[in-house]
């Protein structure tokens, strides 16, 4: 059982990720607000049986850490309204773009940050989460940060600059994954199976092929030539990979999300 006192403020979809991680991990003091939208935040109290607020802010000071789980752009506006209500408390963000810096700046001097990068498998235990603590984390809080990102999956603790480089990498790529699964699927429904078997076809070749990426004894490289026998349909199929400059389109795919994760 874990009895520091969270609040996330924001109840959307990776709040409900990290509240499900947390529940399961067995923290039991566990607080939820969200801007508007009533019936969602009822929703996630009975859920998830956690505590509700429309009024964060007469909280903060009850909590050992607050969880900024709001858009990149309502943070301003939160931030200015945490700062004079703090006592001391350990503030994370989860939001792109915004770094530890920008919460420092933000904040009373002396305040403890960090800024995390979760990703939606969080709900399953699963997310690769990369972490960067601000110079005000104590020992003890970067233990309770590693505590919650260990509920949430596996993490890496990494500096400002990678967290933002590997944005795209690790919180938005699982979109890319399921995009081009939800073609696979389409596909493989068009030759008869079920939607639900189409799926399962689809999840287990992904699970198979991130075990394979695990193994430390193969290049991704090999592991794509091992696929491809010579001649065959897999190096067919790669080749229209090459026709359509798919190293490229990434490329402008990763550059997107940085930028947009910058403004
Ligand atoms: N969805 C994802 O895969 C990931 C999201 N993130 C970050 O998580 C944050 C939330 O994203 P999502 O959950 O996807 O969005 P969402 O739209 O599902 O949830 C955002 C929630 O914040 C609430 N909100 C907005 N302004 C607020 C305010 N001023 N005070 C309190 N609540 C407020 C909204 O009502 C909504 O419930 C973003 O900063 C995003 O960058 C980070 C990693 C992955
Ligand atoms: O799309 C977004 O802005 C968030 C951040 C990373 C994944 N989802």
């Amino acid at each position: 059982m874990s009895n520091e006192k969270i609040l996330i403020v924001g109840a959307g979809r990776m709040a409900q990720a990290i509240i499900k991680g947390l529940k399961k991990a067995d923290f039991t003091n566990v607080m939820v607000a969200n801007k508007g939208n009533q019936e969602r935040l009822e929703e996630v109290e009975s859920r998830f049986n956690v505590d509700s607020t429309t009024q964060w802010q007469e909280h903060v000071s009850d909590q050992d850490i607050v969880i900024l789980a709001m858009p990149p752009e309502a943070h301003e506006q939160v931030l200015s309204e945490l700062a004079p209500v703090m006592t001391n408390q350990l503030i994370i963000t989860v939001a792109a773009g915004i770094d530890v810096s920008y919460l420092e700046k933000r904040l009373p001097e002396g305040t403890a940050v960090a800024w995390v990068m979760p990703n939606t498998a969080a709900a399953k235990g699963e997310s690769i989460t990369l972490f960067t603590p601000g110079k005000n984390v104590s020992d003890e809080q970067e233990y309770f940060i590693e505590k919650i990102l260990f509920s949430i999956g596996k993490f890496k603790k990494l500096n400002e600059q990678q967290l933002h480089a590997l944005t795209p990498i690790t919180g938005s790529a699982p979109a890319f994954i399921y995009r081009m699964a939800l073609t696979l699927i389409n596909k493989a429904k068009e030759t008869g199976v079920s939607e639900v078997v189409a799926k399962q076809l689809v999840a287990q070749m992904i699970r198979g092929s991130a075990e394979m990426l695990n193994s430390e004894l193969k290049c991704t490289a090999d592991l794509i030539d091992e696929v491809a026998s010579p001649g065959g349909v897999t190096a067919a199929a790669l080749s229209v990979f090459d026709q359509y400059q798919f190293d490229q389109m990434m490329n402008d795919v990763l550059t997107a999300c940085y930028e947009r994760a910058k403004q």
